[in-house]
């Protein structure tokens, strides 16, 4: 019986089908007519023409980029599936089980609050899974002491916290998130043993989170002057579970790693993708699971059943030999309502990854995968390989290249000591110079098959190695998103933070979007040109900067200048463009709807795609072209993931926080203030001369981008508090505009 019952289900949405590609058709047409109208412009004589040829190349540019952009976005569109998974069906014995590898980062304990990573890690350990093929490694790019006296403390509360979870059947296995939720007040109240027991592990763990914050404060003031400042230090692998003590332990626990590779100025380290190279060769030695789930420090695991929801396709001989990883979303705890900085980064988890899901699979998200060993290793471990190809491969260490064999037995698996034996070997995989003249990360083209582990190309590491290493090499991967978030991580909820993270994004696609791996470039001879098309939004996301302030500057300079740019109203090309803008606003506002969102989500998606179109995605491409001219270096800055309690308060009240560099602020203001300019001029021209038709688009644009951006304009003029704009930054901006204006228009008279 349990064989013939599928352990999953993908369903195709054929309501939403129709309607997206209706909707493609008839945007399709409009878009063609657009061109036209355009393009047509420039055929005519230039004495003819009313309007000068630059501010038109400049809107008709940006409107190109816009129109490439929809087009290649339509592939989301195409056939989103959505899956179930039945893991009731999966084969009751655990010995059929296969390892897995639990993977988690953090880098600097300040940003990262050591009892929180502590949370993610006990939740890793309680999943609902053997324990015995559970081990779960803390990469520590920070090589702090606090972190390793954390885990040590985490294991001894685990002791405890695993046989509760086990006994009562507990679904949020995080402690910290157990303890604040309903599920501690309500659940079971009627037992008294139960409520004992809960009573007694809700003193333990406050004991261990007062043992780390009160050993976090005397670390600090030591790591002040030592490593942690300069960013150097040795390699230091420890296995907590102390060996020998396992007979006397009431429970199996899963093994529990610590791993801080050596870090110096020297050696670039690559951040987080250097990290889980790091993480790959040491655990290869360890326990060499064939899968991994991977974890950044702040997601933790929000429910027990993950992993095995995960094996439900890896089980599956169908899909399984081609299937890299299972992909769950990323879900934050600390969302409000009102999301004003779409911290939730909702289009992509709630649709597009759906729509990829229908292609190739989606996109590898950094965090919250079940991923494959093999599919990292980017060769097949059955076949018979060559030792010096190996060792040009992997690196000299023979411990790990024995590890590659299909035949071998970890040595967990065969009950060795790891601790005693292998750190010594596990020293040297996580030292700096291991990668030296090896293939680790190595994004070359050289030979298909020659390239190990996370790719360093680029700062979105997780897009660019499921780009590259997986889905063009004909992996796949699919989505699931049960109605219960698996994982929960800290999202960005501050201005400043949310574009500086999306600085660094930007910088990532972008890096990958100029590259010789450019997408519709790299892709469509290795996958299907929807897929491609996929992935080509996604890198050409920062771009947006371009239309954006072309949108935002040039119409509105021109109307100042009394320049027409879009047909009148009673010329009937002028709904050719209303068309569009409708239909794209309409389009969006039912995306949003359909999937559980407000008009005022859809407002606040409107406003933050404008607000880091012309800050973050604009520096994220210079950077970019900064770096390929090699004028600057990439940096990955870990986001803030401790709550700074004012910020936090205005977010969750849905106020801007306008505490951020002068760099993103100066943007968005004088963009603001140009357009405020401009629409006020535009309506007192219309009611003077009387003719309104004529610059009645160029008013409503002014008009949308300031009811949309209305946050900045009360940031500017109505607050009072300390998170409003400062009146420095209004005059400054000011400045900027007349500038701007003065400048603009001397160019437009020629
Ligand atoms: O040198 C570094 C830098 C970062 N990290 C870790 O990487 C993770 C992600 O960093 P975070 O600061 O949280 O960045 P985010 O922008 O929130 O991360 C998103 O974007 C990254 C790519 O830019 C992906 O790797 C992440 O999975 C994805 O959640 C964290 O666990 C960090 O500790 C390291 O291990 N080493
Ligand atoms: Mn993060």
């Amino acid at each position: 019986m349990e064989n013939s019952l599928p352990l999953h289900l993908c369903h195709v949405h054929k309501f939403s089908i129709i309607i997206n590609r209706t909707y493609t058709f008839l945007h399709c047409i409009a878009i063609a007519f657009l061109i036209y109208y355009r393009a047509s412009f420039l055929y005519q004589e230039a004495k003819t023409r009313t309007t000068p040829l630059l501010p038109w190349l400049l809107v008709f540019a940006g409107e190109l980029v816009l129109s490439f952009m929809w087009l290649v976005g339509q592939a989301y569109r195409w056939r989103p599936v959505y899956r179930t998974v039945f893991p009731e069906r999966l084969p009751e014995d655990d010995n059929k089980f296969p390892a897995i590898d639990v993977f988690i980062c953090t880098a600097d304990p300040k940003k990262e609050p050591t009892v929180e990573v502590m949370n993610t890690v006990l939740s890793a350990m309680a999943l609902d899974y053997p324990p015995e093929k559970l081990h779960v490694y803390l990469s520590d790019d920070g090589g702090a002491s606090i972190t390793l006296t954390g885990m040590k403390e985490a294991f001894k509360f685990a002791r405890s916290w695993l046989p509760f979870c086990k006994k009562y059947g507990i679904k949020t296995i995080c402690p910290k998130a157990y303890f604040s939720s309903s599920e501690y007040q309500y659940a079971d109240s009627g037992r008294a043993e139960f409520m004992e027991e809960k009573q007694k592990i809700k003193e333990k763990y406050e004991a261990f989170k007062e043992r780390v914050l009160r050993a976090a404060e005397k670390g600090q003031a030591e790591d002040k002057n030592a490593q942690i400042s300069t960013g150097a230090h040795p390699s230091l692998i420890e296995v907590i579970n102390e060996k020998g003590n396992e007979a006397t332990e009431q429970v199996k626990m899963p093994l529990l790693v610590y791993v801080s590779r050596e870090k110096r100025p020297s050696h670039s380290h690559h951040f987080k993708a250097g990290a889980l190279n790091v993480l790959l060769r040491v655990s290869g030695v360890i326990s060499n699971s064939p899968y991994m789930l991977v974890l950044d420090c702040d997601m933790y695991c929000n429910d027990p059943t993950s992993a095995r929801q995960a094996m439900c396709f890896h089980f599956d001989p169908k899909i399984s030999p081609s299937l890299a990883f299972v992909q769950f979303p990323q879900t934050f705890h600390n969302l409000s309502k009102n999301d004003i900085y779409d911290s939730e980064i909702r289009s992509i988890f709630r649709i597009l990854w759906y729509g990829l899901d229908g292609l190739k699979g989606p996109v590898l998200s950094g965090t919250n995968f079940y991923i494959k060993r093999e599919a990292l290793y980017g060769i097949s471990l059955q076949k018979g390989l060559d030792l010096i190809e190996l060792k040009n491969s992997f690196g000299q260490s023979n411990e790990f290249l024995k590890s590659l064999r299909a035949d071998h037995k970890s040595s967990i698996d065969d009950g060795s000591d790891s601790s005693s034996k292998l750190l010594p070997e596990t020293k040297v995989l996580a030292s700096c110079a291991y990668e030296d003249n090896s293939k680790w990360g190595d994004e070359a083209i050289t030979w298909l098959w020659l390239q190990v582990g996370f790719m360093y190309h680029s700062l979105v590491e997780d897009y660019f190695i499921g780009f590259k290493s997986l889905h063009c090499k004909g992996w796949k991967s699919v989505y699931l998103n049960p109605s219960r978030p698996q994982f929960l991580g800290t999202s960005t909820t501050n201005l400043n933070d949310l574009l500086t993270q999306g600085t660094r994004w930007g910088a990532g696609l972008a890096e990958v979007l100029i590259s010789k791996f450019s997408p519709l470039i790299y892709g469509p001879p290795r996958m299907s040109l929807l897929a491609s098309m996929g992935y080509a939004e996604l890198a050409s996301f920062p771009i947006y900067f371009f239309p954006l302030w072309c949108f935002a500057t040039i119409p509105q300079l021109c109307l100042l200048n009394g320049i027409s740019l879009f047909p009148e109203v009673s010329d009937s090309k002028f709904y050719i463009f209303l068309f569009i803008f409708l239909s794209s606003l309409s389009k969006h506002l039912y995306e949003v709807l359909k999937t559980g969102g407000s008009i005022r989500i859809w407002r606040n998606e409107q406003r933050i795609w404008m607000i880091k179109g012309v800050t973050c995605y604009f520096y994220g491409t210079l950077n970019a072209i900064m770096s390929k001219l090699g004028l600057s270096e990439a940096s990955f800055v870990p986001t803030n993931k401790a709550d700074d309690d004012e910020q936090a308060k205005r977010y969750l009240m849905g106020i801007f926080d306008f505490q951020t560099s002068t760099m993103f602020l100066a943007p968005l203001v004088t963009l603001t203030i140009l357009n405020i300019v401009a629409f006020f001029w535009g309506v007192l021209r219309m009611i003077i001369t009387g003719d309104w038709e004529k610059m009645f688009a160029q008013v409503l644009l002014s008009f949308y981008i300031l009811i949309i951006g209305y946050a900045i304009i009360e940031g500017m003029f109505v607050r009072k508090d300390t998170g409003r704009i400062p009146p420095s930054m209004t005059i400054l901006s000011t400045i900027l505009s007349v500038i701007f204006l003065s400048l603009g228009s001397i160019v437009l008279m020629y």
